[in-house]
């Protein structure tokens, strides 16, 4: 039987890289990513700014839609600081089984908490289910077709305080244009282009920070 993409990832991390240590599952991910095979991990170069950003709002509580195999749920983690946690929303079961493995082998199941479903359904369940008051940090890297609905969703459930981070990747390629329309034009964010390149290609694409003004 053939293994999928996500699979030969996860091979390539355990091959090459040392259990407990996040750095070397990123460069392990990026290395197979650019000279084995593509695959839609948010990437080295605008993986840089995400830990800008990251360890600028130094959340205690975040939250990433789209974990795919997990790869920016490990650059996220490995820069949070203890006690805090990062949520992370994954629609695909077979996506999630990889992603968990590739966050343990980096040591960081302590900080994550993967939950498999639907971002529309989960997200009403976070105060509840979850025990989250509210967001200081949202990575958007799921279904771009989802991205708006979510963020007023998350509006609507008071997920959301005065000074929230939003980091939507991909607003350029493939591209949220009702996202960016909606973030840029509503007078209750502030929103900025961080113009960068699709994942290990020379391909525009960009991350959009906005942060909630309440
Ligand atoms: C199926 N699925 C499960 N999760 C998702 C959400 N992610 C994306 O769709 C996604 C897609 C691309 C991309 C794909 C083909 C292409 F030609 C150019 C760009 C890049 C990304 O960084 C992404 O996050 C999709
Ligand atoms: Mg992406």
């Amino acid at each position: 039987t053939w293994s999928t993409r996500p699979q030969r990832l996860l091979k390539a991390v355990q091959k090459k890289a040392t259990r407990g240590d996040p750095q070397s599952v990123i460069s392990a991910i990026d290395n197979f990513c650019r000279h084995k095979e593509w695959a839609m991990n948010v990437g080295d170069e605008k993986g840089a700014i995400l830990d800008c950003v990251v360890s600028e709002v130094n959340p205690s509580t975040a939250l990433e839609l789209g974990t795919y195999c997990g790869y920016s749920t490990v650059r996220i983690a490995r820069l949070l600081p203890p006690e805090t946690r990062l949520i992370t929303l994954e629609f695909n079961p077979d996506y999630a089984v990889v992603a968990r493995q590739v966050i343990a082998w980096a040591g960081l199941q302590d900080k994550v908490e993967l939950v498999v479903g639907a971002s529309g359904d989960l997200i009403p369940q976070m105060k509840q289910q979850f025990g989250v008051k509210e967001f200081d940090f949202v990575f958007l890297d799921h279904w771009k077709d989802r991205y708006l609905l979510d963020i007023k969703l998350l509006e609507e459930c008071g997920l959301l305080r005065r000074g929230t981070v939003l980091l939507a990747d991909n607003v350029i390629c493939p591209g949220t244009p009702e996202y960016l329309e909606y973030v840029r034009t509503n007078p209750r964010y502030e929103s900025r282009y961080f113009k960068s390149h699709l994942e290990y290609t020379k391909v525009e694409d960009g991350l959009e920070k906005s942060i909630f003004l309440g």
